[in-house]
Protein backbone atom coordinates (compact mmCIF):
# COMPACT_ATOMS: atom_id res chain seq x y z
CA UNK A 1 0.00 0.00 0.00
CA UNK A 2 1.21 3.32 -1.29
CA UNK A 3 1.85 6.47 0.99
CA UNK A 4 0.38 9.15 -0.37
CA UNK A 5 3.03 11.59 0.67
CA UNK A 6 6.03 11.68 -2.14
CA UNK A 7 9.53 11.60 -0.93
CA UNK A 8 10.70 13.42 -3.28
CA UNK A 9 8.48 16.35 -5.47
CA UNK A 10 10.49 18.45 -8.98
CA UNK A 11 8.13 21.00 -9.61
CA UNK A 12 9.60 22.88 -13.14
CA UNK A 13 13.37 21.74 -12.14
CA UNK A 14 15.37 22.81 -14.85
CA UNK A 15 18.91 22.38 -15.18
CA UNK A 16 20.54 24.54 -18.16
CA UNK A 17 24.18 23.98 -18.62
CA UNK A 18 26.37 27.19 -21.15
CA UNK A 19 27.21 26.07 -24.14
CA UNK A 20 28.79 27.07 -27.19
CA UNK A 21 28.30 31.05 -29.09
CA UNK A 22 26.69 32.11 -25.63
CA UNK A 23 24.13 28.96 -26.21
CA UNK A 24 22.16 27.40 -23.06
CA UNK A 25 22.19 23.44 -23.48
CA UNK A 26 18.88 22.37 -21.50
CA UNK A 27 19.43 19.13 -19.89
CA UNK A 28 16.47 18.98 -17.86
CA UNK A 29 14.04 21.31 -18.89
CA UNK A 30 10.80 22.22 -16.65
CA UNK A 31 9.91 18.63 -15.50
CA UNK A 32 7.50 18.26 -12.46
CA UNK A 33 6.60 14.81 -11.08
CA UNK A 34 6.34 12.62 -7.60
CA UNK A 35 8.78 9.56 -6.34
CA UNK A 36 6.00 7.94 -4.12
CA UNK A 37 7.31 4.70 -1.44
CA UNK A 38 7.13 1.18 -3.16
CA UNK A 39 6.80 2.31 -6.68
CA UNK A 40 9.46 1.06 -9.10
CA UNK A 41 9.45 3.73 -12.42
CA UNK A 42 11.93 3.52 -15.09
CA UNK A 43 13.27 6.39 -16.78
CA UNK A 44 13.59 6.49 -20.50
CA UNK A 45 14.82 8.12 -23.58
CA UNK A 46 17.38 8.85 -26.19
CA UNK A 47 21.07 9.41 -25.78
CA UNK A 48 21.54 13.29 -24.38
CA UNK A 49 18.06 13.34 -23.28
CA UNK A 50 18.42 14.23 -19.66
CA UNK A 51 18.25 11.18 -18.20
CA UNK A 52 21.42 11.04 -15.74
CA UNK A 53 20.81 14.57 -15.07
CA UNK A 54 17.79 14.09 -14.04
CA UNK A 55 18.84 10.89 -11.50
CA UNK A 56 21.21 13.63 -10.11
CA UNK A 57 18.46 16.41 -9.35
CA UNK A 58 16.65 13.47 -7.62
CA UNK A 59 19.81 12.28 -5.70
CA UNK A 60 20.54 16.10 -4.84
CA UNK A 61 24.08 15.80 -6.57
CA UNK A 62 23.42 18.45 -8.83
CA UNK A 63 22.09 21.97 -8.02
CA UNK A 64 18.75 23.42 -10.30
CA UNK A 65 19.29 26.17 -12.03
CA UNK A 66 15.49 26.99 -11.72
CA UNK A 67 12.24 24.99 -10.52
CA UNK A 68 12.07 23.16 -6.68
CA UNK A 69 13.06 20.02 -5.13
CA UNK A 70 11.01 19.01 -2.19
CA UNK A 71 11.55 15.81 0.18
CA UNK A 72 10.06 14.78 3.16
CA UNK A 73 12.34 15.46 6.19
CA UNK A 74 15.47 13.13 6.57
CA UNK A 75 14.86 10.97 3.38
CA UNK A 76 17.66 8.55 2.64
CA UNK A 77 18.36 8.46 -1.58
CA UNK A 78 21.23 6.60 -2.46
CA UNK A 79 21.87 6.28 -6.20
CA UNK A 80 24.58 3.74 -8.18
CA UNK A 81 25.71 5.71 -11.09
CA UNK A 82 26.93 4.62 -14.62
CA UNK A 83 30.05 4.37 -13.82
CA UNK A 84 31.35 1.98 -10.91
CA UNK A 85 34.82 3.16 -10.33
CA UNK A 86 33.71 7.09 -9.80
CA UNK A 87 31.65 5.45 -6.61
CA UNK A 88 34.37 3.51 -4.90
CA UNK A 89 35.64 4.79 -2.02
CA UNK A 90 37.67 2.12 0.09
CA UNK A 91 40.09 -0.47 -1.32
CA UNK A 92 38.43 -3.35 -0.19
CA UNK A 93 34.68 -4.60 0.08
CA UNK A 94 34.81 -4.32 3.51
CA UNK A 95 36.29 -1.00 3.71
CA UNK A 96 33.68 0.11 1.03
CA UNK A 97 30.70 -1.25 3.24
CA UNK A 98 32.18 0.13 6.81
CA UNK A 99 32.74 3.78 4.91
CA UNK A 100 28.65 3.24 3.97
CA UNK A 101 27.61 1.65 7.28
CA UNK A 102 29.13 2.85 10.41
CA UNK A 103 27.65 6.56 9.87
CA UNK A 104 24.00 4.64 9.72
CA UNK A 105 24.45 1.50 11.78
CA UNK A 106 26.25 1.18 15.53
CA UNK A 107 26.07 -2.58 15.65
CA UNK A 108 29.33 -3.77 13.90
CA UNK A 109 27.62 -7.13 14.14
CA UNK A 110 24.49 -5.86 12.24
CA UNK A 111 26.91 -3.94 9.69
CA UNK A 112 28.46 -7.31 9.00
CA UNK A 113 24.90 -9.22 8.89
CA UNK A 114 24.01 -6.16 5.96
CA UNK A 115 27.03 -6.51 4.34
CA UNK A 116 26.66 -10.40 3.90
CA UNK A 117 23.29 -10.06 3.09
CA UNK A 118 23.77 -7.26 0.47
CA UNK A 119 26.50 -9.67 -0.85
CA UNK A 120 24.54 -13.00 -1.00
CA UNK A 121 21.35 -11.04 -2.95
CA UNK A 122 23.79 -9.54 -5.94
CA UNK A 123 25.44 -12.96 -6.00
CA UNK A 124 28.83 -10.97 -5.57
CA UNK A 125 30.56 -14.35 -3.70
CA UNK A 126 34.37 -12.99 -2.26
CA UNK A 127 35.30 -12.49 1.01
CA UNK A 128 35.74 -8.88 2.38
CA UNK A 129 39.06 -8.50 2.38
CA UNK A 130 38.87 -8.80 -1.52
CA UNK A 131 40.96 -5.86 -2.76
CA UNK A 132 37.95 -3.83 -5.20
CA UNK A 133 40.86 -3.26 -7.89
CA UNK A 134 40.94 -6.97 -8.63
CA UNK A 135 36.96 -6.61 -9.31
CA UNK A 136 36.10 -6.86 -13.00
CA UNK A 137 33.50 -3.51 -14.15
CA UNK A 138 30.71 -5.46 -13.89
CA UNK A 139 31.66 -6.71 -10.14
CA UNK A 140 32.23 -3.11 -9.13
CA UNK A 141 28.86 -2.35 -10.57
CA UNK A 142 27.31 -5.16 -8.42
CA UNK A 143 29.20 -4.30 -5.64
CA UNK A 144 28.06 -0.51 -5.58
CA UNK A 145 24.38 -2.38 -6.01
CA UNK A 146 24.90 -4.08 -2.43
CA UNK A 147 26.49 -1.19 -0.59
CA UNK A 148 23.45 1.15 -2.28
CA UNK A 149 20.95 -2.22 -0.51
CA UNK A 150 22.86 -2.32 2.79
CA UNK A 151 21.97 0.78 3.40
CA UNK A 152 18.24 -0.15 3.10
CA UNK A 153 17.42 3.58 1.60
CA UNK A 154 14.22 5.14 1.03
CA UNK A 155 14.72 6.06 -2.73
CA UNK A 156 17.00 3.75 -5.09
CA UNK A 157 18.36 5.71 -7.70
CA UNK A 158 19.79 2.96 -10.43
CA UNK A 159 21.94 4.72 -13.36
CA UNK A 160 21.61 1.81 -16.26
CA UNK A 161 22.56 -0.90 -13.72
CA UNK A 162 22.89 -3.62 -15.61
CA UNK A 163 24.66 -2.14 -18.81
CA UNK A 164 27.91 -4.00 -17.42
CA UNK A 165 26.20 -6.81 -16.21
CA UNK A 166 25.92 -10.57 -18.06
CA UNK A 167 22.31 -12.28 -18.27
CA UNK A 168 22.11 -13.80 -14.69
CA UNK A 169 23.06 -10.99 -12.68
CA UNK A 170 20.37 -9.05 -15.01
CA UNK A 171 17.82 -11.33 -14.18
CA UNK A 172 19.44 -11.38 -10.33
CA UNK A 173 18.70 -7.12 -10.33
CA UNK A 174 14.63 -7.38 -11.43
CA UNK A 175 14.20 -9.93 -8.33
CA UNK A 176 16.42 -7.81 -5.82
CA UNK A 177 14.11 -4.77 -7.39
CA UNK A 178 10.90 -6.30 -6.80
CA UNK A 179 11.76 -7.73 -3.52
CA UNK A 180 13.04 -3.89 -2.21
CA UNK A 181 9.68 -2.41 -4.21
CA UNK A 182 7.74 -5.01 -1.90
CA UNK A 183 9.50 -3.52 1.37
CA UNK A 184 8.36 0.36 0.27
CA UNK A 185 11.80 1.17 -0.89
CA UNK A 186 11.01 3.66 -4.12
CA UNK A 187 13.23 2.64 -7.47
CA UNK A 188 14.08 4.59 -10.14
CA UNK A 189 15.43 2.63 -12.58
CA UNK A 190 17.49 4.42 -15.69
CA UNK A 191 17.68 2.51 -19.03
CA UNK A 192 18.03 2.23 -22.57
CA UNK A 193 16.60 -1.51 -22.29
CA UNK A 194 13.03 -1.05 -22.80
CA UNK A 195 12.62 -5.15 -21.59
CA UNK A 196 13.67 -4.00 -18.07
CA UNK A 197 11.14 -1.55 -18.32
CA UNK A 198 8.10 -3.97 -18.06
CA UNK A 199 8.25 -4.95 -14.81
CA UNK A 200 8.17 -1.49 -13.13
CA UNK A 201 4.46 0.57 -12.31
CA UNK A 202 5.25 3.31 -14.13
CA UNK A 203 7.16 4.87 -16.82
CA UNK A 204 8.76 8.43 -17.70
CA UNK A 205 9.91 9.03 -20.99
CA UNK A 206 12.50 12.25 -21.86
CA UNK A 207 13.08 14.13 -24.91
CA UNK A 208 15.54 17.07 -25.06
CA UNK A 209 15.25 17.34 -21.17
CA UNK A 210 11.26 17.66 -20.84
CA UNK A 211 9.07 14.64 -19.70
CA UNK A 212 6.77 14.26 -22.56
CA UNK A 213 5.16 10.97 -20.96
CA UNK A 214 4.51 9.88 -17.31
CA UNK A 215 1.99 7.15 -16.67
CA UNK A 216 1.01 3.01 -17.13
CA UNK A 217 3.43 1.12 -19.26
CA UNK A 218 0.39 -0.42 -21.67
CA UNK A 219 -0.67 3.15 -23.04
CA UNK A 220 3.35 3.80 -23.69
CA UNK A 221 3.76 0.76 -25.40
CA UNK A 222 0.08 0.45 -26.71
CA UNK A 223 -1.09 3.86 -27.27
CA UNK A 224 -4.14 5.02 -24.96
CA UNK A 225 -6.95 2.26 -24.37
CA UNK A 226 -9.85 4.88 -24.74
CA UNK A 227 -9.22 6.01 -28.37
CA UNK A 228 -11.50 4.42 -30.70
CA UNK A 229 -8.55 4.15 -33.41
CA UNK A 230 -6.77 0.99 -33.47
CA UNK A 231 -3.19 0.76 -31.38
CA UNK A 232 -1.44 -0.44 -35.42
CA UNK A 233 -2.65 2.58 -37.18
CA UNK A 234 -0.35 4.97 -38.14
CA UNK A 235 -2.01 8.19 -37.29
CA UNK A 236 -2.27 6.58 -33.50
CA UNK A 237 1.58 5.31 -32.67
CA UNK A 238 1.91 4.79 -29.21
CA UNK A 239 3.96 6.84 -27.56
CA UNK A 240 7.53 4.51 -27.78
CA UNK A 241 6.79 4.45 -31.29
CA UNK A 242 6.26 8.08 -30.91
CA UNK A 243 9.68 8.83 -29.34
CA UNK A 244 11.58 6.20 -31.81
CA UNK A 245 12.43 4.00 -28.89
CA UNK A 246 12.76 0.59 -29.17
CA UNK A 247 9.73 -1.69 -27.13
CA UNK A 248 10.33 -5.01 -25.99
CA UNK A 249 10.26 -8.13 -27.76
CA UNK A 250 6.99 -9.18 -26.22
CA UNK A 251 5.40 -5.49 -27.47
CA UNK A 252 6.78 -5.87 -31.05
CA UNK A 253 5.67 -9.53 -31.27
CA UNK A 254 1.84 -8.66 -29.72
CA UNK A 255 2.01 -6.16 -32.35
CA UNK A 256 2.95 -8.14 -35.25
CA UNK A 257 0.19 -10.27 -34.34
CA UNK A 258 -2.53 -7.44 -33.83
CA UNK A 259 -2.20 -6.33 -37.44
CA UNK A 260 -3.40 -9.96 -38.38
CA UNK A 261 -6.48 -9.58 -36.30
CA UNK A 262 -5.56 -11.18 -33.07
CA UNK A 263 -5.23 -10.48 -29.38
CA UNK A 264 -7.91 -7.53 -29.79
CA UNK A 265 -7.37 -5.23 -26.79
CA UNK A 266 -4.90 -7.10 -24.75
CA UNK A 267 -1.51 -5.67 -24.00
CA UNK A 268 1.09 -8.10 -23.19
CA UNK A 269 4.62 -6.56 -21.64
CA UNK A 270 6.36 -9.71 -20.70
CA UNK A 271 6.52 -13.24 -22.65
CA UNK A 272 4.11 -15.23 -19.96
CA UNK A 273 1.73 -12.77 -20.30
CA UNK A 274 1.45 -12.72 -24.28
CA UNK A 275 1.84 -16.68 -24.32
CA UNK A 276 -1.55 -16.52 -22.43
CA UNK A 277 -3.22 -14.07 -24.36
CA UNK A 278 -1.99 -16.02 -27.60
CA UNK A 279 -3.32 -19.52 -26.29
CA UNK A 280 -6.59 -17.45 -24.89
CA UNK A 281 -7.42 -16.16 -28.91
CA UNK A 282 -6.49 -19.73 -30.24
CA UNK A 283 -8.77 -21.29 -27.89
CA UNK A 284 -11.66 -18.99 -28.67
N1 LIG B 1 28.09 18.95 -16.70
C1 LIG B 1 27.57 19.23 -17.88
N2 LIG B 1 27.93 20.32 -18.58
C2 LIG B 1 27.40 20.62 -19.78
N3 LIG B 1 26.46 19.87 -20.39
C3 LIG B 1 26.06 18.76 -19.76
C4 LIG B 1 26.59 18.38 -18.48
N4 LIG B 1 25.97 17.22 -18.09
C5 LIG B 1 25.13 16.91 -19.07
N5 LIG B 1 25.17 17.81 -20.06
C6 LIG B 1 24.39 17.79 -21.31
O1 LIG B 1 23.03 17.61 -20.94
C7 LIG B 1 22.36 16.76 -21.88
C8 LIG B 1 21.73 15.58 -21.15
O2 LIG B 1 22.78 14.73 -20.67
P1 LIG B 1 22.48 13.41 -19.83
O3 LIG B 1 23.79 12.75 -19.54
O4 LIG B 1 21.62 13.75 -18.68
O5 LIG B 1 21.64 12.55 -20.89
P2 LIG B 1 21.26 10.99 -20.85
O6 LIG B 1 19.85 10.88 -21.29
O7 LIG B 1 21.60 10.40 -19.52
O8 LIG B 1 22.24 10.43 -21.97
P3 LIG B 1 22.82 8.92 -22.16
O9 LIG B 1 21.65 8.03 -22.46
O10 LIG B 1 23.73 9.09 -23.35
O11 LIG B 1 23.55 8.53 -20.90
C9 LIG B 1 23.42 16.37 -22.92
O12 LIG B 1 23.29 17.21 -24.03
C10 LIG B 1 24.71 16.61 -22.20
O13 LIG B 1 25.75 16.93 -23.11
Amino acid sequence: MQDVTPLITLEHARVHYAAEAGQVRKAVDGVSLNVHSGEWVSVVGANGSGKSTLAAVLIGFTPLSGGKRHTTPELAVRGVLQQPDAQVLGDTIEEEFHFTLSPLVDSIEEQIRRREDALHMVGLNYPPETTISRLSGGQKQLLNIAVALASKPDVLILDEPTAMLDPGARERMETIVQSVVRQGTAVIWITHHLEEATLSDRIIALEKGRCVYDGALSSFFYGSPDKDSSPTDAETQSPCEQLGLDPPFTVKTALLLKRQGMLNHATPLRPEQLVKEASRCILN
